[in-house]
């Protein structure tokens, strides 16, 4: 193993994106390599702002939150301190969970996508993922794994809300599929299986 990757893991809410994160760097700390995870939204003052609107502390228009995603995705990269260009440049492999794939989905369930994407291609410009991985899960499977972990359902975790971000997963994946790296898996095994199943696929580019 040698190279360092930047690996962004995608899905709707509860898809176990966390989980696998958690997983699969514990196998790359195993092998060897130093590993630095993180999300979207991010834990910047951006992404605050984007979490108060999420948990209806405060309100905005879905146009504001996807420019304010596109701006905490731009710091994500950028930021001096520990953006995901400076530790890629310091060795790390980077997993982040979630980047501009959500974008695409969430906002355009809203929005053009188009547009979306086109409000992210700086970012999509400055760094692509190695690999995105897509864990899949039906909007059904989400609900009740939510309803077991949360006390307040968040702005978008809506069934109807699910199902229409999930298409739009698949409708941008398809689309993108000439310039982007996507391994889709299925979310609906246990946590180990799935882990095993992104390791195979993933060792192989680390060569
Ligand atoms: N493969 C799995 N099968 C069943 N439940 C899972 C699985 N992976 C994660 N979970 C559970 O589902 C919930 C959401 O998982 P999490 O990893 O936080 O997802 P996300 O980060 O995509 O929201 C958590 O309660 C977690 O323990
Ligand atoms: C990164 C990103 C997240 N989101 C949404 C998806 C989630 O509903 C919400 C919070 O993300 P997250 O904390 O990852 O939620 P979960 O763990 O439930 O998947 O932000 C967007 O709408 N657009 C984006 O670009």
């Amino acid at each position: 193993m040698k190279k360092n990757l930047f690996i962004a893991f995608e899905g709707i809410d509860g898809s176990g994106k966390s989980t696998q994160v958690k997983l699969l760097k514990d196998k790359l700390e195993q092998a060897g390599l130093k590993v630095y995870t993180t999300c979207e939204p991010t834990e910047s003052p951006i992404g605050k702002i984007i979490r108060d609107i999420f948990t209806h502390k405060m309100e905005a228009d879905h146009r504001v939150i996807a420019g304010l995603f596109v701006a905490d995705r731009l710091d994500h990269l950028l930021n001096k301190t520990n953006g995901i260009i400076k530790m890629l440049e310091e060795g790390y492999t980077v997993i982040t969970d979630r980047y501009y794939f959500s974008s695409y989905a969430y906002q355009s369930t809203h929005m053009d996508l188009n547009w979306v994407i086109q409000a992210n291609s700086l970012s999509a410009n400055l760094l692509k993922p190695d690999v995105n991985v897509f864990i899949d899960i039906t909007p059904e499977q989400s609900m009740e794994r939510l309803k077991k972990g949360r006390t307040s359902i968040e702005l978008y975790e809506t069934l109807e809300n699910l199902q229409n971000v999930r298409n739009k997963y698949f409708e941008v994946m398809e689309l993108l599929q000439s310039v982007e790296e996507i391994f889709k898996t299925n979310g609906n095994r246990d946590a180990e299986t799935i882990s095993n199943e992104i390791w195979n696929n993933l060792e192989r580019r680390f060569n």
